[in-house]
């Protein structure tokens, strides 16, 4: 479960995220989508426990996020869009890595599982300079698998994949969220957030213009109705949404 109460990020006089409230319950998959510069990014690393709030709070798995930030953090991932690796681990060391981290007292059966999965078994041996892009995507994704976490964070995460890659990664993603995780993906690519997600939350200018499934955002707004994602993302995102 993911809960955040009317969460404000300011940076200096710039107001990223304001007063912002949702729940993500579990085997949920929110997509947090918005215009460049709505505030995803900002929202994602808030969730992550990376960027205090200026007002507001966050609870992941019930856990206040500023109170108890590590026993939060323990249940969850964030993975970015950028993948953060170490250079000098090969691809099993950053997960032998990640569980010692995490305390994941069953990572020798798990690690060939999540290899496998993820399609990296033939680079286990490799370093980071030896993976292509997307590989290094799928690396920080098994990274951030390897604990189970309660709360998945992802930005962007189908970035540098190949076709097969991307089928893989999608049910990757709901593979989790039918386990029970409760996700949150951030994206600019609609068929995605379409397919994979069961509720939108729109954000512009760092608020929110729509939160729900497709059909209660229709339903409040019935203009929508009949009309395509992109459609409805444009409409909802444009300036007369936000005064
Ligand atoms: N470190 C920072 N310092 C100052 N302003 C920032 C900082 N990070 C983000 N911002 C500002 O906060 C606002 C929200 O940025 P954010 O990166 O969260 O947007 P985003 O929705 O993720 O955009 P994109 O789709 O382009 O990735 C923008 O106005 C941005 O310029």
């Amino acid at each position: 479960m993911i809960d955040v109460i009317e969460y404000t990020k300011l940076y200096g006089d710039t107001v990223a995220v304001q007063s912002l409230s949702f729940r993500v319950a579990p085997g949920d998959v929110l997509g947090l989508v918005g215009p460049n510069g709505a505030g995803k990014t900002t929202t994602l690393r808030a969730l992550a426990g990376i960027l205090q709030p200026t007002s507001g709070s966050i609870r992941i798995a019930d856990i206040d996020l500023q109170t108890d930030p590590v026993a939060a953090k323990s249940r969850l991932a964030f993975i970015p869009d950028e993948p953060q690796l170490f250079d000098y681990l090969t691809v099993t060391e950053h997960l032998q890595f990640v569980a010692r981290l995490y305390g994941v007292r069953d990572a020798a059966p798990r690690i060939p599982v999540l290899l496998e999965e993820l399609e990296l078994t033939a680079k286990k041996d490799a370093l980071p300079t030896e993976l292509s892009r997307g590989m290094k995507q799928k690396l920080a994704i098994a990274c951030g698998l390897l604990h189970q976490p309660s709360a998945l964070l992802l930005d962007e995460p189908l970035t540098g994949l190949d076709p097969v890659g991307i089928r893989r990664m999608k049910e990757t993603i709901a593979a989790r969220a039918r386990e029970g995780a409760a996700v949150i993906l951030s994206s600019h690519l609609l068929h995605l957030v379409e397919e994979l997600c069961t509720r939108l939350l729109v954000i512009r200018k760092g608020q929110a213009v729509a939160l729900g499934t497709i059909a209660e955002i229709v339903e409040s707004r019935p203009d929508l109705a009949g009309r395509s994602l992109e459609e409805m993302f444009i409409s909802l995102t444009g300036d007369d949404t936000v005064s």
